[in-house]
């Protein structure tokens, strides 16, 4: 008897997850993926796909079998020129990888962030009170989580203030670039020398306040802990990787919020919530939904065969919502527990910003909380598409301020 697939089950192989209907609405294709078996063909690209909790989760604390060095994207190293020169962080693998990363996180810990979450609160109740003395609709993505990231984190850096409205057309094509050379990528590169320049300019020493990130890290070359052309590849880190993310991390608390009837209220009751409707709301909405892992020999991973060399997409986003490891996976849930979500990965490469991503999501979300006494859509939201983000062009919302 022959398995007729229904027309609304796409069978599993032929998805392409950079098609932009697939990035539009990915959760069906994510369902599809998971229940066609811990690892999938997919055919248009010839990578393995893990879409599932355990799966994924296992590859990401298994930095032997699944390296980084050649890329976490699409792109192969072992046989393709990187577009731009590997990140010491992201694209390498133990010993490389130990020295920046050392220097990295300890700069970057809740301790060392204390300092800046007093003018960060402050920074967001300045931000909040200007969206709501324009009225009680507003758009949470370009009056609020474009705004407040893009006001704290180059300050913390410390690069200079001219052209930073480079730095989300920079992430956003470094997160595409991760995958094909579809219409995302080719629609933006010729646009990209520029901003790659300016990018690459603000990562130098003269450039650099002597207070930020930056700088610390260049003091970290100065004491031979990482080697000095490391110290700008490491500052290109934090403005890669550290803006568009954080963007969608405080859209997707918003979104939260204001499609869960009575979380307002709760959070008003009881503040120390804050923190898991961060992490619940990362969960629901992992910022980044993709990335890739390449095998460093044959192995085998749920019965399939993944030689040498292949190269293993995991999908965050759907492993944050697999019914074999979340109850009601699609419900924003405050008392559930989200810890060991995968949102900000596992293991070596887990993301080193998390904290920064974190505060700054609370700083917003608790500026609001003490605004107002509920929020809900004003008019339909409009996606942003990304190859690897999940995001939003536009939400309007609507708050009661009590
Ligand atoms: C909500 C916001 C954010 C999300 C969802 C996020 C997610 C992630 C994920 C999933 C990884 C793991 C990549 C891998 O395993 O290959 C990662 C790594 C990284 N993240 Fe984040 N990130 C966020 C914010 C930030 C911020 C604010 C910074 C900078 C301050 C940052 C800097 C980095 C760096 C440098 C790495 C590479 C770490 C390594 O390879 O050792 N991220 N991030
Ligand atoms: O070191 C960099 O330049 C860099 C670091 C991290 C990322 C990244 C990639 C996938 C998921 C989350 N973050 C991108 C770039």
């Amino acid at each position: 008897m022959s398995i007729v697939e229904s027309p609304t089950t796409p069978d599993a192989a032929s998805i392409d997850p950079f098609d932009l209907e697939f990035l539009r609405d990915p959760l069906p294709h994510h369902a599809a993926l998971r229940d066609a078996g811990p690892v999938v063909r997919l055919e248009k690209y010839g990578v393995y796909a893990m879409a599932r909790y355990d799966e994924v989760h296992a590859a990401l604390v298994d930095w032997q079998s699944f390296q980084s060095a050649a890329g976490v994207g699409l792109s192969n190293f072992r046989h393709e020129k990187p577009w731009r020169p590997p990140s010491v962080l992201l694209e390498a693998d133990p010993p490389r990888h130990d020295g920046p990363r050392a220097v990295v996180a300890p700069l970057l810990t809740t301790r060392r962030l204390r300092d800046l979450e007093q003018q960060w609160r402050a920074d967001a109740a300045t931000v909040v009170d200007a969206v709501l003395d324009r009225g009680e609709e507003f758009d949470a993505v370009t009056d609020l989580a474009e705004v407040f990231p893009l006001r704290v984190f180059p300050d913390a850096v410390g690069i200079g203030k001219e052209g930073r409205e480079n730095l989300l057309p920079y992430g956003d094509f470094a997160f595409n670039a991760f995958g094909p050379p579809n219409e995302l990528v080719t629609s933006a590169a010729p646009h990209m020398p520029p901003v790659t320049e300016w990018i690459g300019r603000q990562c130098l020493r003269e450039n650099l306040t002597e207070d930020g990130f930056g700088a610390q890290i260049w003091a970290a070359a100065d004491r031979g802990e990482i080697s000095p052309e490391h110290a700008p590849m490491i500052v290109r880190s934090l403005l890669t990787a550290g803006v568009d993310t954080t963007v969608t991390g405080i859209a997707a608390i918003v979104h939260a919020l204001a499609h869960t009837p009575g979380a307002v209220a709760r959070l008003r009751r009881d503040r120390s919530l804050t923190r898991t409707a961060f992490e619940e709301a990362v969960r629901l909405t992992s910022p980044v939904q993709t990335f890739f892992r390449t095998a460093t020999r044959d192995l085998q991973v749920g019965g399939v065969d993944i030689a040498d060399g292949e190269k293993i997409l995991m999908f965050l986003g759907s492993a944050n919502r697999d019914p074999r490891r979340w109850e009601d996976p699609d419900t924003f849930d405050l008392d559930r527990d989200p810890s060991g979500h995968v949102a900000f990965g596992m293991g070596i490469h887990q993301c080193v910003g998390q904290h920064i991503a974190r505060l700054e999501a609370i700083c917003v979300l608790d500026a609001l909380l003490d605004r107002i006494v509920d929020i809900e859509p004003a008019a339909p939201e409009q996606r942003h598409l990304n190859n690897t983000l999940v995001g939003w062009e536009h939400m309007p919302v609507r708050v009661h301020r009590g």
